[in-house]
Formats: structure tokens, C-alpha cells, sequence
């Protein structure tokens, strides 16, 4: 069986390179590099008896490595032949990843039946650095499908499969670059100067993603974070933001109930998190908490309590659940400062503990002029958030250094404004692609850029659209 695979490998190889497939010579890819090789396997269309081949190699290769699935997927759109041929042969169903949700009708992105938990395995064709896998693999898992490995014809070994295993994907290929010039050098079909000039371009381009592998929390999805969360609230909040293309937090800032409900119903669908200062709230109710968790739920955002606890362990442990406010029994996510010591971090967990997912915010830096949170005390906080991963969800900061290697917490930045100007309480702004790209915020916190605007819901638009396009930016390598 090995030999015959072997056998129908090197076949298809010499196959794929006659019906050019492969070409060497100068190629401008999508990424904009200068590469010697292109792969082009769209010409296999043309071709029935290589895809014939090509899918039972895939065959062979799947059953030798007991791969299982439930569901097949092929990447749009040169691999969405093989994926359907495969499908066939398998007697297994498929999927199909739209590139853009339909505007009409049921709005989907992924086509075909499917239930939640489901396994899909991920065809492609050529893998460079695997972002294209890594969209497809994030769409499915936001319909709660699973998806832990992908076969691929031809992994050009330039980064892919490392990125593709940071996003908890196992990547297989049938062939590699330099598999392929092996094979046509033993044929006699490739000059010795052509090969030095691609192993030369390979290790170029490998070392320069080496150099960028450093700032690995940056360069993550926020649905291969969800993955790796420790705290509950945090993976359900990453798979909010993905789900809704929305990383803006709202900081719901006006003082009667009613105004709290009308911006959470209006600005809702827009938003991953409505944030609010309940001691501002003059007609605080228990209706008004219904009502905005009602919201919540409706337009599938969380709440998150801006409290800011900073007292002893026991105190905040009373304050959170008791009161007028009773915090707990309502928010999803709170804020609170290390000052104290980490008793009050034991105070919060005696709470939690009680409940379904809640999520806390430490704060690490303000963004306000002159606060007195040195470096020596936002290093300190987060030697004190390790011992607590459970109930921790992220951190309030003004700069990446603190999270660089723990993806698995968020970063909220406040102080976001489209001009850049301050107020004169000594609050800072930047702008959403200066928060996001330069000091690495996760989700921005936005209050009076979008509620004194004359029309909050088209400057709601635009600040999400302009922090999703800038965490876009940002996670590209
Ligand atoms: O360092 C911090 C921590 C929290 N905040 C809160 O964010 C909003 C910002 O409101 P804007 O109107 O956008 O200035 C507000 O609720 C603060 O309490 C912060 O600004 N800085």
C-alpha cells in the first residue's frame, strides 16, 4: 500500500508539472512577495483524470492516517472540486464556505445541514501561509463545527503549518516544494541554478516570519483565543467579537435608565460589550437590569460593570453581590484594581464561584494623564492575575507589553476617539487604528465619541467598522 502510494505520488508530481500546475520563473503572490515557483492548480479542472488521481490520493492518504470527520469543507474556490469528489467517494456530507454572507434570504455563510459539534475535515489546494484556511476554519467554528485538521495538495513550507497549528489546526499535505524538485531533478526537468534560486527564496522568506513570530497575542484570531481561554466569559466574549465582526465596547455613560435601554437597543447589533457606571444611573431599578440583560441577549453583547472595585477582599465581595445594585446577579464582566492585594481577587471568586460565567478586567494602566500605575505595579498585577486564570478575563491597559505571550487574555483600551484631542479632566484619546495596531487593544472603549455625536448609530458604524478593519490589519502576517 505504502509503494503504491509512493507509486501514484510521483505520478502525479511529473503529471502536475506537464499540465503546468507548477511553473518556475518570477511570480508576484497574493501577499504581494516575489516568488521563483507558482502553483496554479486551477488547471486541474481542465484536467478529469488528475483530479481522479489527486482525490484518491487524498483517499489513501486519510484512511493511512485514520483521519475522521463528519463534514467535509474545501476552501474556496480551487479546492471546492476535490472537497465535492472527496465527498462522494467518502459517502460523507459537505459544506460549502460562502466568501461573503448572501444579503438576502437566511443571510448564511456556510451551506449544507450540519449540527453543532460536528468534525469537518478542510481541503485546500496550496498552502503559503494558511490564512485562507485560518478564515474558513473561523467561519465554521462560529457555527460550533469543529475543525482540527486540513489536507492540503502542496505546502510550499513557508510558515503555513506553524500558523495553521498555532490555530489549533493539523495541517497534512500530499506534497511539499521541495518534494517537487526532488522529483524533477531526478527527471532530469529542472535546472540545478533554478533549484539554488528557490531553496535560496525559501529560507529567505522563512527567516523573515521567524523575525515576526515574536508577537504572537497580535497576530491571533480572536476565535483561535476563544480556543485557549481559561475563563468562560472571556471565550464566550472572543466568540462574540468574531461572530459579530465588532470589537467596540460602548461606554454607556448617561444617567437615566431609559437612555442606558435606548442606546443599548439602537447601538446594540453593533457592539461586543455595552459598558456601564451604575452608581450614575439615577433611577436604578431592577426592571432597568431585565430590561438591558433582555437587550443584551436580543442583540448578543455583554454587560460589563465599569465598578472598579479597590477595597479589601471582604468588602468587595459585599459590594459586588449586595447593595442596591446587587452587580453579580446581572453583569458579565467587571472591572477592578490590584491596589488591594490579592485578597480582593479571593473576594470576587467566592462570588463567582456561585455563578454561570463572569469574567474580570484588571486594571494594569489608566488612560487618564498622570495616573500613578507605574510599570513595577502593572508588572506586579499581572503576577497576581496568574494564580487567577479562572476568573480573569482580561486586562484594562494602555499598551500590548503585558499580555505579548498570554492570548488567552483580552485587552481593553479605553480613550478612543476619531480626533485625537482629550478632554480637559485629563482623559486621553487615539484613535481606533492607533489603539488596535500600535497599542495592541483588543476591544476599544468608546463613550462620548458616540453618544454626544448628533447621530450615535452611523458613528457606531464607523468606529466598528474602522477598529474590526484595523484588528484585520493587525492579525495578517
Ligand atoms: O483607564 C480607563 C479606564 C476606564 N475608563 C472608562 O472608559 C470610559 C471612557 O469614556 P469616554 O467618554 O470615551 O472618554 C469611561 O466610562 C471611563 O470611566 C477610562 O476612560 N480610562
Amino acid at each position: 500500500m505504502v509503494s503504491s502510494y509512493e507509486q501514484q505520488r510521483k505520478e502525479l508530481a511529473l503529471k502536475l508539472f506537464q499540465i503546468s500546475a507548477f511553473k518556475f520563473g518570477s511570480y508576484t503572490l497574493k501577499s504581494g512577495e516575489i516568488s521563483p515557483v507558482y502553483f496554479d492548480l486551477r488547471v486541474i479542472i481542465s484536467h478529469p483524470d488528475v483530479m481522479e488521481n489527486l482525490t484518491n490520493l487524498m483517499l489513501l492518504f486519510i484512511k493511512e492516517k485514520e483521519i475522521q470527520c463528519d463534514q467535509l469543507c474545501g476552501v474556496p474556490y480551487t479546492a471546492l472540486p476535490l472537497a465535492t469528489l472527496l465527498s462522494v467517494k467518502m459517502k460523507q456530507p459537505m459544506l460549502i464556505r460562502r466568501k461573503e454572507a448572501k444579503t438576502y434570504g437566511t443571510k448564511k455563510l456556510i451551506e449544507g445541514k450540519f449540527q453543532d459539534q460536528e468534525t469537518c475535515l478542510i481541503i485546500e489546494d496550496v498552502v503559503t501561509t494558511g490564512s485562507s484556511i485560518i478564515e474558513t476554519t473561523n467561519d465554521l467554528r462560529n457555527e460550533n463545527l469543529e475543525v482540527e485538521d486540513a489536507i492540503v495538495v502542496v505546502d510550499r513550507e513557508q510558515g503555513g503549518k506553524d500558523n495553521l497549528t498555532k490555530n489549533g489546526i493539523r495541517m497534512h499535505s500530499l506534497f511539499t516544494l521541495p518534494y517537487f524538485l526532488e522529483i524533477l531533478k531526478d527527471e532530469g526537468k529542472i535546472e540545478d541554478d533554478m533549484i539554488k534560486t528557490i531553496k535560496d527564496y525559501i529560507s529567505k522568506s522563512t527567516e523573515k516570519k521567524e523575525v515576526k513570530k515574536s508577537a504572537t497575542r497580535l497576530q491571533m484570531t480572536f476565535s483561535s483565543r476563544a480556543e485557549i481561554a481559561k475563563n468562560e466569559a472571556a471565550k464566550e466574549l472572543f466568540k462574540i467579537m468574531e461572530a459579530k465582526k465588532s470589537n467596540l465596547c460602548l461606554a454607556a455613560d448617561v444617567t437615566k435608565s431609559d437612555e442606558i435601554l435606548n442606546l443599548a437597543e439602537s447601538l446594540g447589533p453593533f457592539i461586543c460589550v455595552l459598558k456601564t457606571h451604575v452608581d450614575i444611573v439615577e433611577d436604578f431599578s431592577e426592571n432597568f437590569v431585565n430590561s438591558l440583560k433582555a437587550l443584551a441577549k436580543k442583540h448578543n453583547f455583554m454587560i460589563m460593570e465599569d465598578r472598579k472595585f479597590a477595597d479589601i477582599g471582604n468588602t468587595v465581595a459585599l459590594q459586588f453581590s449586595k447593595g442596591i445594585y446587587k452587580i453579580s446577579e446581572w453583569c458579565d464582566l467587571v472591572t477592578a484594581h490590584s491596589l488591594p492585594g490579592d485578597g480582593l481577587l479571593k473576594g470576587l471568586k467566592e462570588v463567582i464561584k456561585n455563578k454561570e460565567k463572569i469574567g474580570i478586567f484588571m486594571l494594569t494602566e489608566m488612560s487618564s494623564d498622570g495616573h500613578l500605575m507605574s510599570q513595577d505595579y502593572s508588572n506586579k498585577t499581572m503576577q497576581m492575575i496568574a494564580n487567577y486564570s479562572d476568573i480573569v478575563a482580561g486586562i484594562v491597559a494602555q499598551s500590548s507589553q503585558f499580555t505579548e505571550n498570554q492570548p488567552e487574555l483580552i485587552q481593553l483600551t479605553p480613550g478612543c476617539k476619531l480626533d485625537e484631542t482629550g478632554d480637559n479632566l485629563g482623559q486621553k484619546y487615539n484613535t481606533p487604528e492607533f489603539l488596535v495596531k500600535e497599542k495592541g487593544a483588543d476591544i476599544a472603549v468608546v463613550g462620548r465619541g458616540i453618544i454626544e455625536s448628533k447621530n450615535p448609530v452611523e458613528v457606531a458604524k464607523t468606529y466598528r467598522e474602522r477598529l474590526w478593519n484595523s484588528y484585520e490589519e493587525r492579525i495578517k502576517y
